[in-house]
């Protein structure tokens, strides 16, 4: 824990973007999240930690409604996006999906090009006029993600055909390719090695410049170095959720302190 790196930067958006209010998630009869209320700022990185089987996914996917396609799955609560509650029967899963976008654990490219894979959002939601508007996202977005410089010489490549850390690049590259307003990622860097674990951390750090982005981590370190509020599940349960400076060095609820220096876990 001595090279934790532990974030100084300050919150400054204090906008909330994400309010989740007692939300209860059940598969079949397993109760896997417990009454959590938890509020999301704008511009900010939050992290998730907990031992294996908190929750901290299923809590994560609930944000964008990826629990739908789950049968045995069964969300209650209120989750809102800019005070509106994202499960409403009017609030269309793709539409959402489209402003709350999401990173895989495992890289999972589309079996199409590069290219194809980084536009076939913009694509779809109708974001762009024509071609070279296009070709401009398409490059955005891989610079965005450390890629381009890459993969520029062959967009026509298929995606599947990269090495797996490139994979995950893709894969955020397509994420960001819809401007979310929201980003939501999985133990994001579970797949790369330490030089693009960085990249992509660098990326997180920029990407908050313009939305809000929550990760599950099983890495401290990460937690502490890329976020500026940290959440502890534990058991299904939102123990404790607090500026990560704070969460790390002085946290308030035993259950933290146990699994931030190791003794649960
Ligand atoms: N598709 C599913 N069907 C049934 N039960 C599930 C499903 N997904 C998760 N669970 C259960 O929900 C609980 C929380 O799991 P979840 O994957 O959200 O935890 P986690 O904290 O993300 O774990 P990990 O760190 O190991 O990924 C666990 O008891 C798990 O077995």
């Amino acid at each position: 824990m001595n090279d934790m790196r532990l974030t100084e930067r300050t919150v400054n958006a204090n906008d909330i973007k994400i309010a989740a209010r007692k939300v209860q998630v059940f598969y079949g009869t397993t109760h896997a999240i417990k009454d959590v209320d938890v509020d999301i700022l704008d511009k900010t990185v939050t992290a998730f930690i907990g031992p294996s089987g908190c929750g901290k996914s299923t809590f994560l996917r609930c944000i964008n409604r990826m629990n739908d396609t789950i049968d045995i799955c069964r969300v209650e609560g209120d989750i809102l996006l800019d005070g509106e509650d994202i499960y409403n029967k009017k609030v269309d899963p793709v539409q959402l999906r489209a402003r709350v976008g999401m990173v895989f654990q495992k890289p999972n490219p589309f079996p199409k090009s590069i290219y194809d894979n980084v536009a076939y959002g913009p694509k779809i939601h109708g974001q762009v006029k024509n071609k070279a508007e296009l070709d401009e996202v398409v490059e955005a977005s891989l610079r965005k993600a450390a890629l381009w410089n890459e993969v520029k010489d062959r967009l026509d490549a298929p995606g599947t055909g990269l090495s797996g850390g490139q994979q995950q690049r893709l894969c955020i590259a397509r994420a960001v390719a819809t401007s979310p307003e929201v980003l939501l990622m999985d133990e994001p860097c579970s797949a790369l090695d330490p030089i693009a674990t960085a990249q992509v951390e660098e990326l997180i750090d920029e990407l908050r410049e313009n939305f809000s982005v929550v990760i599950v981590t099983h890495s401290m370190q990460q937690a502490a170095r890329v976020s500026q509020r940290t959440a502890f599940f534990h058991l299904g349960n939102l123990v404790e959720f607090g500026e990560t400076g704070q969460i790390f060095t002085n946290p308030r609820d035993p259950r933290t302190e146990s699994y931030i220096t190791g003794r649960i876990g």
